[in-house]
């Protein structure tokens, strides 16, 4: 057995640096309780937790409930990010049996019916969608009052963790001190849900990103529309870590929703591939890892995302990872699993697109597996697949998505770990954490760019090639260094070691060059860059110990190919459906 492969990753769970006071993880319902039906699979729930009026947490953050009508609801909508989402729940068994498109995407407007309608607020609130008057009688999500004012901006100028000192229990303080001090600002993007705008605090200067709904139309989109940022709150303001998106709070106003959300000025990854073109490994590998960090948080706290991908993945100046667009994220507790058709269908795994036996946390590593492949190819995976096509492919057939052949092997394992049909055989994040392809040994000074000139580094080109002296054009100039400071270099001296050196945004003077020589001197020294590190793999990993993993006892319980049904709509994959 794999050393990585039965360890448990304690470090990556709660290791993180911000200051965070959240509430504690999300517990399940004794199993003595009534299973609920989810609101969209009233006919057919067996056990399984409601989508959203229960399994999420239950001090949630109710939105007005505009009324609500017993049919499917599903919603096709495009999406900037040149990706689609879909997302297919049903009222009356499986989701298969109902399709209606119902609504066009991008704008969400949300009327209140009668009952709900805040009459009375002339004004802008500084309110949650909890406040009372809101959604008494028609709570869309849950009956839980709960105040959830205006968040106060981060009174640190590096941590939006410091906004956490107003909260009280896991909501805000209700003092009107930090009320409208966000200014909203240009409008950075749209999504399937809502709008994303700058956010600035002019008081205490500090940036956030605000995701807004509208809250003035009635149709069975904006309902969507709002119930999707109301479970983007409850998730949300649960969680607390480097690597996830973080959010400042939220406030319901007489015509907009608005989430307040920390803001990752990097942009999407998707949008860093379609300006930069396809990464190069050691940026996969950088990105992976904080990605899984994220994903082995959430999971730790029973919380599913369901739509990983490049569109839904910030990154920070610092190349800091940030999981957003929590819309689709869900507690799933230890006696239930979903049926929902939810996600965007490239990065959807097999056991969601089949919408038959359910599935659970598992379906993020698949989607992860496809995100490394969108980051390496620049493509979704089975983008030579139209629409439908695509979906049939993922659903029906024993492929996995071609993995390109310049990745090394140990990238093709871990996305071939990642991307395993049968749901039980794929690895945890944390267990995925220990793998090769991204652990992390931190070496002192890892002068592993720093070649001697009799070194023969291995290659990770897959061909055996050896590096020559023309791979490392600095060379030269080192060449006079001690012999020890190169001894380090022989251990740990894979090409792509270089690559994660020279690829990553490090200043000449945060280099570990600089310690190694008096050429590096004259520079000032810059602070560490935060998510610098140097990769060290063993490359002793031998996949044939994977054969041995417990994992593999369990049967594969996937339904028969021929059972699935494509049931998409005719519209281009840029949408979502609901
Ligand atoms: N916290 C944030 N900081 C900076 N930009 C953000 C933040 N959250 C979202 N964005 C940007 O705002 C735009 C809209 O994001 P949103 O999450 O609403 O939709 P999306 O992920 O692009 O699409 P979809 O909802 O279909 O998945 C995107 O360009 C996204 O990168």
């Amino acid at each position: 057995m794999p050393t990585w492969w039965g360890r448990k990753s304690g470090k990556n769970k709660d290791d993180h640096s911000k200051s965070c006071n959240v509430d504690p993880p999300l517990t399940p319902p004794s199993r003595g309780g009534t299973p609920r039906c989810s609101r969209e699979f009233a006919g057919a729930c067996s056990g399984f937790s409601g989508f959203d009026s229960d399994s999420v947490e239950k001090k949630g953050h109710p939105l007005p409930r505009p009324s609500l009508s017993p049919v499917s609801i599903h919603h096709v909508s495009g999406s900037t990010s040149g990706s689609t989402s879909v997302s297919s729940v049903s009222s009356s068994g499986s989701a298969e049996d109902q399709v209606l498109l119902v609504a066009s995407r991008g704008h969400c407007d949300v009327k209140f019916n009668e009952r709900a309608s805040p009459k009375a607020a002339t004004t802008t609130r500084p309110l949650s969608p909890l406040h009372n008057q809101l959604s008494g009688g028609g709570s869309l999500e849950s009956s839980s009052s709960e105040l959830h004012p205006l968040p106060l901006p981060p009174t640190s100028p590096t941590s939006p963790s410091a906004v956490h000192g107003s909260r009280i229990g896991g909501g805000y303080e209700t003092s009107p001190v930090g009320f409208s001090k966000w200014k909203k600002g240009k409008f950075i993007g749209s999504g399937t849900f809502g709008q994303v705008y700058q956010g600035f605090n002019s008081e205490k200067g500090k940036m956030c990103a605000i995701k807004e709904v509208k809250v003035i139309s009635d149709d069975q989109t904006s309902k969507e529309c709002l119930r999707q940022l109301n479970q983007e709150i409850n998730v949300l303001s649960q969680l607390c870590h480097p690597n996830i998106v973080q959010y400042y709070g939220s406030e319901l106003s007489e015509e907009t929703l608005s989430v307040y959300l920390e803001y990752v000025s990097g942009g999407s990854i998707h949008k860093l591939l379609n300006e930069y073109g396809p990464f190069t490994e050691p940026v996969i590998q950088n990105y992976t890892r904080q990605i899984l960090a994220g994903l082995a948080y959430l999971h730790g706290r029973n919380t599913v995302h369901r739509d990983i991908k490049g569109a839904n993945i910030l990154v920070d100046p610092n190349g800091e990872i940030k999981l957003a667009d929590f819309g689709m994220a869900k507690h799933v507790t230890a006696y239930s699993t979903m049926l929902s058709f939810q996600g965007s269908p490239y990065w959807m795994a097999p056991e969601v697109v089949m919408n038959k036996n359910g599935y659970t946390l598992s379906v993020d590593v698949w989607s992860l597996g496809c995100t490394i492949l969108e980051m390496a190819t620049s493509k979704p995976p089975w983008s030579q697949f139209e629409g439908v096509a695509a979906i049939f492919k993922i659903g029906n057939s024993k492929d996995i998505p071609e993995i390109p052949d310049h990745l090394s092997n140990d990238a093709k394992n871990f996305i071939r770990l990642c991307l395993q049909r049968n749901p039980t055989l794929r690895p945890t994040a944390s267990q995925l954490l220990e793998h090769p392809f991204v652990r992390v040994r931190t070496t002192r000074v890892a002068a592993i760019t720093i070649m001697p000139k009799d070194a023969s580094p291995r290659s990770n080109d897959g061909n055996g090639t050896l590096p020559t002296r023309e791979s490392y054009p600095w060379r030269a100039s080192h060449d006079n260094y001690p012999k020890q400071q190169f001894s380090r270099a022989i251990k740990s001296p894979s090409r792509e070691n270089v690559r994660a050196i020279t690829s990553l945004p490090v200043s000449p003077c945060s280099s570990p060059l600089r310690q190694l020589g008096p050429a590096y001197k004259s520079c000032f020294l810059s602070p560490p860059h935060p998510s610098y590190t140097f990769p060290v793999q063993d490359g002793g990993y031998n996949p044939a110990d994977f054969a041995a993993s417990p994992f593999r006892v369990k049967k594969d319980t996937m339904m028969e190919p021929s059972s699935f049904r494509a049931q998409t709509p005719n519209s281009p994959l840029r949408s979502r459906l609901v």
